[in-house]
Order: structure tokens, then sequence, then C-alpha cells
């Protein structure tokens, strides 16, 4: 049975970054998620955590100077050194906040910078990182990205994905399956799924086109959650949506959801 989690960098965000825990909590959640939450001192997060009863389940590398462009540093030759710091940066957050999963972003490939070449270092890295984060149980997740939101980034299509999880043969390397990005990367929802289904390891979702709440466009989640309770998916799927309205007004299709399950609180793992 899987378990909802809220993401905290497009959720509650009518409110700082920080006083989005209290909301979640207030709201039901147990789990949360996050894209960077680098700015804010882990100490202030974990007092948060601890203090809500929330578990943290995923977050991202830091993705280098997103200001200029970046979104990811996996795939430079010449940035490597920093690339690694940034392995130790996530750890060093995973572990005071005890998070099972990290999220290695690749990059924006630019001109200059050979695809093969690219390619390759990013392999390396996912390697190193890989190894870095089995020392603490960790588990390293890549998440394809649709080329309409994230022009020119180099994971962008899922057969990439499980070609490098396929070639790399790690255990802890496992794909986060973004239903959103799939629907405008490739449709074919639930084939894709059960396709590459051994090889998730966190789940996300946001309806098309908007970004927003299930329900408010063309992806039938009613069918994917179903789906996803028969496949056996045990994992986190993540809220990563940007709410149209309030957030708190945005959850009406969760208790459609629960009426079609038998156990509420397990299902939605929200605890209300
Ligand atoms: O944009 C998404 O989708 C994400 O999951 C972010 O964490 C950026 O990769
Ligand atoms: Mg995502």
């Amino acid at each position: 049975m899987f378990k909802f989690s809220a993401n905290l960098t497009t959720l509650f965000n009518e409110a700082p970054f920080m006083d989005r825990f209290g909301l979640a909590q207030q709201a039901g959640f147990r789990h949360v998620e996050f894209q960077f939450p680098y700015e804010f001192p882990v100490d202030s997060i974990k007092r948060e955590i601890e203090s809500r009863n929330l578990d943290v389940v995923l977050f991202n590398f830091p993705p280098g100077d997103w200001k200029k462009g970046d979104r990811g540093i996996a795939v430079f030759p010449d940035r490597r050194q920093e690339f690694y710091e940034s392995v130790d940066e996530a750890i060093r957050y995973a572990l005071a906040l005890d998070c099972p999963s990290l999220h290695c972003m690749a990059g924006v490939r630019p001109d200059g910078l050979q695809a093969e070449e690219a390619w390759k270092v990013f392999r390396e890295n996912l390697s190193y990182a890989a190894g870095r984060l089995a020392n603490h149980g960790i588990t390293l997740l890549i998440e394809p990205l649709n080329p309409y939101d994230m022009a020119g980034y180099m994971l962008s299509s899922l057969d990439q994905a499980v070609q490098l999880v396929n070639e790399l043969k790690l255990p802890n390397l496992k794909i986060q399956f973004d239903f959103y990005h799939m629907q405008r990367i490739q449709g074919e929802l639930l084939a894709s799924f059960s396709r590459v289904k051994e090889l998730i390891g966190h789940v996300q979702i946001a309806d098309n086109p908007g970004r927003h709440q299930p329900g408010t466009g063309e992806i039938h989640y009613s069918n994917i959650f179903r789906f996803l309770e028969e496949s056996g998916y045990s994992g986190f799927v993540g809220l990563e949506y940007f709410p149209l309205g309030k957030t708190i007004d945005s959850f009406d299709w969760m208790q459609a959801h629960s009426r079609d399950c038998r156990n509420e609180t397990e299902t939605r793992g929200v605890g209300r």
C-alpha cells in the first residue's frame, strides 16, 4: 500500500518554507519531501520534523547555481569536485533528517559539451554517489524531466533512465517516476509504469496541463491510484503539484481516493 508525501516546495507555498511543516501536519500529513533545503540550517528543519512528528522521505542534491541556469551538476567534466561536495552536503542533511532517498539532478548540457562525454561523466558521478549513499543505506534516484519545462535537461526520457539503471547495476540506484513528466514526455502512463515497476524508487504526481492537483487536467488519477494499489507499489507518492487555489482546498481528490480504498489512514498516510 503506497503512502502520500506532501512536497513542501510546491504545496503550502502561501507560507514561508519553514512554516510549511506545521501546515502539512495540520492538514494531516505524516510524510514530507521538498526539493532543496540547503538555505535553511539542518537543525531548524530537524526541530520542525521532530516536534511535528513528520518523516522526511526525499529531497535533491544541491543543483549548482539555479539562478545562473544550473539544473544539476552531474554531467560536467570540469565540475567533478563541486559534484563530490554536493554529495557530501546532501548526505549531511539526509543523515540529520533520517531521509531514506536523495534525487540527483543531471544538469543542462551546454552546446560545447558533447553528449557522449556528458553521459560518461553522469554515469561516473552516479556510481560515485551511489557508493557514498550505500554506506548510509540511502537510495539514489534519477528522474526524467519533460523537455518543455526544462529545455536541454540531459535526462529527458524514461528509456534513458532505464538504460542507466540497467547498465550501472547499482543496487541503490532507482527511478523517480513523476506521472506529470511522464505524461508530457510520452503518455502511456500505466504501461510505462508497469514496464519499469521493479526499477522505481519513488513516485510523484501532478495533473497536466498546469501542474496542479489531480482532477484539474487530463490525467485519470483515480485509475492510476487503483492501478498503483493493484501493482503492489508500496513506496511514497509525492504530491509535487502547484495548487490551483489555496493548498488546503486542493485535497478533495484525496477524499475520493480514500472512499475507493478500504484502509483510509494507511493508504493516505496522512492519518486524519
Ligand atoms: O521537477 C521535478 O519534477 C522534481 O522532482 C524536482 O525535484 C526537480 O527535479
Ligand atoms: Mg518530480
